[in-house]
């Protein structure tokens, strides 16, 4: 038996959609309770986005979501993070969800947990590696135990055709039409699917 928690930001529905994905593949181990939220919206940021369609649009779809909670940190066994790139890095709506966060880090509350994390960047090369790997620095601090996605459940990284994915997240290329593609919604899949399997059997020897 593990909880996993799909903790997720998603301004224009991208992330939305592999959160989805990452949650799929984690329910699909058996004996996986699963539960999917979204990181809160700065307020400072609600009056320029929601000027975007595509923003509104985007919110709209997600508006039965509930936001996240230091609780659900807790609650969880294993956690998948949605952070898509701003800059070449996380979004200040996810490091400052991560901040506020220290006291549980004071605690050593999420020690030991499995972790991962799904990307998504307009461009192929805009960042869906520096992403995921300067989000690394804060799981570690956290004392998280963070589970890739290596080449055996990433075969779909090798097309010639742009796409997202690498060993250390699940990623879509937003830029692309149709984005995330079946391919990139199946290796998010896989991804919530292992990091299922690695809660439960770090429960296991706990
Ligand atoms: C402030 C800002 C910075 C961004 N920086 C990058 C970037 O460095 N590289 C890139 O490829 N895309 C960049 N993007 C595009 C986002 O990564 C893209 O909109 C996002 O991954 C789509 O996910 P969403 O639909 O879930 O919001 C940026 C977008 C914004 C608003």
């Amino acid at each position: 038996m593990a909880k996993i928690l799909v903790a997720y930001y998603s301004a224009y529905g991208h992330m939305h959609q592999m959160a989805l994905a990452a949650a799929e593949g984690a329910k699909e181990v058996e004996g996986t309770e699963v539960k999917l939220v979204k990181i809160p919206e700065f307020e400072i940021a609600k009056k320029h986005l929601s000027t975007q369609e595509a923003y509104v649009e985007a919110q709209k779809a997600q508006a039965d979501i509930p936001e996240a909670t230091q609780e659900d940190l807790q609650w969880a066994d294993g956690i998948i993070w949605g952070v898509p790139t701003r800059f070449g890095m996380m979004p200040a709506q996810m490091k400052q969800f991560l901040d506020a966060a220290g006291g549980l880090w004071a605690q050593g509350a999420l020690e030991g947990k499995a972790t991962s994390v799904i990307t998504s960047s307009n461009t192929l090369h805009g960042g869906q590696e520096s992403t995921a790997l300067t989000t690394f620095v804060p799981l570690m601090h956290f004392g998280m135990i963070y589970v890739g996605l290596p080449y055996g459940e990433n075969p779909e990284m090798n097309e010639l055709t742009p796409m997202g994915g690498s060993p250390y997240a699940a990623s879509t290329v937003a830029g692309v039409a149709d984005s995330p593609v079946e391919a990139e919604r199946k290796m998010a899949s896989r991804l919530g699917a292992r990091v299922a399997r690695v809660s439960q059997a770090l429960n296991s020897i706990r």
